[in-house]
């Protein structure tokens, strides 16, 4: 369990990103922190992972408080926390197998991972999360041979390898597109099921945080303004979240787009619920 007590970050730069966030993610719940740029939702992430350095408060993960830590046992308390990125983040001219295997870096030591060699656990482990995650076949290709949702995939495996308490997701579909969007998302949720893993996807995509969160938080300016189920994110919280814009019109459209088979299914109106 993962938990968010009176956290500020002000930066060096006089920016206030965080205002006394209070936040509990149990296991197994999958969250998605919403809101519109330069709300926070980076910076909150990277904060649990003290990629960022929090002002003040406490986060805790299980009986360890995070923000104490350094050296050595920072660098334990980071590897119980897979981070999933946007951009992937691989390895372009090692092979998928190596990326997978570079999530046990910080477990098997400098040299033996300078020399690429891995225990015997880890390379079965990251055969079985491979076939896992729909890659089974493309375990010798390079990175960049890949395509976008196979490098998602690819990290995904990674940050399992990890066998991490709590997955920390930035921007998990940001350069994907809407079919392949939501395979991502239901492998992420499938696999925090799996392995009773609570996950933070930061998402902009509403309607995909809607139909594949069992939570949402909402951040605006720093602070928390909503914190609910789904089916609780109607037009006014939206609002709350966003600002003004006309959510019905937007669910109207899209409707339209959708029952004259204009753009992808995958293209959910805001009004949509439930996991799929
Ligand atoms: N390294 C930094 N130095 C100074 N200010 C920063 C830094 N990183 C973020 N900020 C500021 O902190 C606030 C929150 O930014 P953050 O990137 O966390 O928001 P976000 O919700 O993730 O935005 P986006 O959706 O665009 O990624 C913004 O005002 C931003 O300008």
């Amino acid at each position: 369990m993962l938990t968010l007590s009176k956290v500020n970050k002000r930066y060096p730069t006089g920016d206030r990103a965080l205002t006394d966030i209070e936040l509990t993610l149990p296991r197994g719940q999958v969250m998605a922190l919403i809101g519109p740029s330069g709300a926070g939702k980076s910076t909150l992430i990277r904060c649990v992972n003290r990629l960022v350095e929090p002002t003040s408060g406490s986060i805790r993960l299980g009986d360890t408080e995070l923000t104490r830590l350094s050296g050595r046992e920072l660098r334990r308390a980071r590897r119980a926390m897979g981070m999933i990125f946007q951009e992937f983040a691989l390895v372009d001219r090692l092979t998928v197998m190596e990326n997978v295997l570079s999530g046990r870096l910080g477990q098997v030591g400098f040299w033996r991972s300078f020399l690429r060699r891995y225990p015997a656990d880890a390379v079965i482990e990251a055969f079985r999360l491979l076939e896992r995650v729909g890659l089974p076949h493309a375990i010798d290709k390079r990175a960049d041979a890949l395509s976008g949702g196979q490098r998602q995939r690819v990290g995904i495996a990674r940050a399992l390898l990890q066998d991490p308490q709590l997955l920390l997701v930035d921007e998990p579909t940001a350069s994907l597109d809407p079919k392949t969007s939501r395979q991502i998302m239901r492998l992420i949720r499938e696999l925090c099921a799996e392995r009773d893993l609570g996950a933070i996807i930061n998402i902009h995509d509403v309607a995909l945080a809607r139909q594949f969160a069992d939570r949402i938080v909402g951040l605006r300016a720093g602070e928390i303004v909503f914190d609910g189920r789904p089916e609780a994110l109607d037009a006014e919280t939206l609002t709350t979240i966003y600002g003004e814009e006309e959510w019905g019109a937007q669910e109207q459209a899209d409707d339209e787009e959708t029952a004259h088979g204009h753009g992808p299914a995958a293209r959910l109106t805001l009004a949509s619920g439930g996991a799929s």
